[in-house]
């Protein structure tokens, strides 16, 4: 019959959900002097510290079952960001206010890190794809878990 071939391809789809919050962080590494940490970072070592708006869009791919037409349920997918982006980032200093960040420098690079290895642990296995953090309109970063 026309189409039953059709059905029997394993179809695999991406979902993103896209998720703002606002943090203020300094950048200074650890394994610096205060001299190369102001010749690294410049402005954003200024002790005061800066604030962002962050916009975090968390990708998942998987195939799409056949019963639910689903990837994942988006409203799991919701508390997962819940649970591991707003709980322990919104509105924080991430470099006081988050244990992951007391030795580790809070770049850009990092946070997506550290969303992706939270977010690993929250989402069924292996269906986690991408972290794309948009710390400014102009800065983009991109982490696939490599
Ligand atoms: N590789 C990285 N470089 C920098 C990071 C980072 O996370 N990874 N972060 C910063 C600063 O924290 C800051 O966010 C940069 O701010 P700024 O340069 O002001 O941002 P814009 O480019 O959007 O500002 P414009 O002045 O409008 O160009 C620095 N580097
Ligand atoms: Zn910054």
């Amino acid at each position: 019959m026309a189409g039953s071939a059709g059905n029997s391809i394993e179809r695999i789809g991406y979902i993103t959900r896209v998720q703002s919050f606002s943090a203020c962080h300094r950048l200074h590494s650890v394994h610096l002097s205060d001299e190369e940490n102001k010749q690294v970072y410049g402005k954003c070592n200024n002790p005061n510290g800066h604030g962002h708006n962050y916009k975090v869009e968390v990708t998942v791919r998987g195939k799409i079952d056949r019963v639910t037409g689903m990837v994942m349920n988006l409203t799991d997918l919701k508390r997962c960001i819940e649970d591991v982006i707003m709980t322990p980032l919104d509105h924080k200093n991430l470099d006081k206010d988050v244990p992951y960040f007391a030795n580790v420098v809070s770049t850009t690079e990092n946070l997506a890190v550290y969303i992706w290895d939270n977010m690993a642990k929250a989402v069924q296995s292996n269906v986690l794809y991408e972290i794309k953090i948009h710390e400014t309109d102009k800065n983009i970063i991109v982490y696939r878990g490599e």
